[in-house]
């Protein structure tokens, strides 16, 4: 089956993957912490705006750190707001429903989620309508098919086998992946990808 692209959000840990039937030459790279996901140079040239974006992000709250996941620009948005104290929820809402779903060919959605020490969120924002829950399993949203958020076996307790999991799940296509890790107590956040 090919999803596309999609996260996986439980307390205390997370990942991303890209799976692309039309961009699969692109990478993840770590710029001082961000994970960004990118063409390799070798990819043909394209002036599609959504394949470049950074897909992992994590910022420091008064209540510990936090980590984003997600397929596109609204990362950042996401992230600011979190820095500023807003509650998961709304600085998913607000950022997915500012943004909205892609003006593509597809409409393709916006998937995020947001991983705490013990808590997570995830959501999405698709041409129907917005999803923003709080989960305390690991939970997918991908951006086709599995469009709604469901339960996801995710076996990893840390971040690289997190990635190395989601890259290896038998969803179609895939391209790369990152993994992340919230741990309480002052355990801070560790992340990790796959290029292969
Ligand atoms: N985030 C991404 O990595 C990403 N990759 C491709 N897209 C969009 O999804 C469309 C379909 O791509 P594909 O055939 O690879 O599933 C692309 O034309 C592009 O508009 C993306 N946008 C959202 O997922």
């Amino acid at each position: 089956m090919y999803v596309g692209r999609f996260v996986v959000v439980g307390p205390g840990i997370g990942g991303y993957r890209v799976s692309s039937r039309s961009f699969p030459n692109r990478r993840v790279a770590d710029r001082d912490g961000t994970l960004t996901v990118a063409p390799t140079p070798d990819a043909p040239p394209t002036d599609n705006p959504y394949v470049s974006y950074n897909c992992l992000r994590t910022v420091d709250r008064a209540d510990g750190p936090v980590a984003v996941v997600g397929n596109g620009s609204h990362v950042d948005p996401v992230t600011e707001k979190l820095g500023l104290g807003y509650p998961a929820r709304d600085a998913l809402a607000l950022s997915l429903l500012a943004l909205d779903f892609e003006k593509d060919d597809y409409d393709t959605p916006r998937v995020a989620g947001v991983v705490g020490a013990e808590t997570a969120t995830v959501a999405t924002v698709r041409r129907d309508g917005l999803v923003v829950r709080e989960v305390d399993e690991p939970t997918l949203v991908a951006t086709y098919e599995a469009d709604d958020p469901e339960p996801f076996a995710l076996d990893a307790d840390d971040a690289a086998g997190a990635a190395r999991e989601l890259y290896d799940h038998e969803f179609e296509h895939a391209v790369c992946a990152a993994g992340v890790t919230v741990g309480a107590g002052g355990e801070g956040v560790d992340s990790a990808f796959v290029n292969e």
